[in-house]
């Protein structure tokens, strides 16, 4: 069965909208998000361009800073703190990845964590790892759970996940949110032992390594639930190139009860809770209009 990222993402922004009309009836706030974007990489610009639509779609302010490639890191740094100090604005992402020459963390740790609605802050992803109240919780991570209880129900418990990928921005914070959830939960990446064995004891799966197709239909353990991070584009025999996951749909379908296919998987969620943790920020720290 194929878990339908784009109509579930279809949903929540529905359910969104509700959110924001109603915010804005009660307090009169209308949850801001700016996305700023350095350089021209084609896929940024596209997913920039993406947020910003979606943003509008549900009734939220969209704005949208273009910057050259070759911004230097203190310009952007006081763009950002610009943005931190507007009332108006009540989520900032920056787009990543940022070219070379600028510190991507530095950048991340500038921006407010009331604001930060990547939710790659420091003081965010401690909260998460604290499992305190108020962090905003990373994107993909959060699309990846609302999939897997779109189809196994929002009991989690006692689930063995394995999640191949360790990165701060889903490996880690994915494994834990399905630790909140309290699932069993093994983080694997390119140093661990034996990784089709491992892969093979999970009921979830979540990969996460940006690997065209790495995960095989014999890794994965028959009923499993399989949720896909990976977006690769590869070169196709007819020189044009499509998209694939990190698992190989083909054999990983006939063996798991669920899987998310690439695209139409986790992709559409990541921008569905983009919005949703706008509105979350909007809700705790937005001021309401004199
Ligand atoms: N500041 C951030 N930068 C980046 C993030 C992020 O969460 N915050 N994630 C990715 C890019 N990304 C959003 O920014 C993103 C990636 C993919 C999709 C998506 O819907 N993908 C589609 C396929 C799109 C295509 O045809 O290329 C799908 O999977 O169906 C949305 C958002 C890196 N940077």
């Amino acid at each position: 069965m194929n878990i339908d990222g784009k109509q579930v993402a279809a949903d929540l922004r529905q359910s969104l909208a509700q959110e924001v009309a109603e915010l804005k009836q009660q307090t009169g706030i209308t949850p801001g998000l700016t996305v700023v974007l350095v350089g021209e990489d084609p896929a940024s610009q596209v997913y920039v361009r993406n947020k910003v639509k979606q943003t509008q779609e549900v009734g939220m302010i969209s704005n949208e800073f273009r910057m050259a490639a070759d911004t230097s890191e203190e310009a952007l740094l006081a763009k950002l703190d610009e943005l931190n100090n507007d009332p108006a604005v009540h989520g900032i992402l920056v787009q990543l990845p940022l070219p070379k020459h600028i510190n991507e963390s530095r950048i991340i740790e500038s921006i407010v964590p009331e604001k930060d609605v990547d939710g790659f802050h420091a003081m965010n992803s401690g909260r998460l790892m604290n499992g305190e109240e108020g962090a905003l919780v990373p994107c993909t991570p959060q699309g990846c759970v609302i999939l897997a209880k779109k189809h196994l129900g929002d009991d989690l418990s006692g689930k063995h996940a394995v999640v191949i990928g360790r990165s701060n921005i889903v490996g880690k914070p994915v494994a834990m949110l399905l630790l909140q959830e309290s699932c069993t939960v093994t983080i694997a990446h390119s140093r661990t032992k034996d990784l089709p064995a491992l892969c093979r004891e999970a009921d979830i799966l979540v990969a996460a390594v940006g690997r065209p197709e790495m995960v095989k239909g014999d890794w994965i353990k028959p009923g499993a639930t399989v949720i896909d991070v990976g977006i690769n584009r590869i070169a196709t025999e007819d020189s044009k190139s499509r998209l694939v996951g990190d698992v190989d749909f083909a054999e990983a379908e006939k063996v798991a009860a669920a899987i998310t296919p690439v695209p139409g998987g986790v992709g559409p969620m990541t921008i569905a809770c983009l919005l949703k943790n706008t509105i979350e920020a909007a809700r705790r720290f937005g001021v309401r209009p004199q």
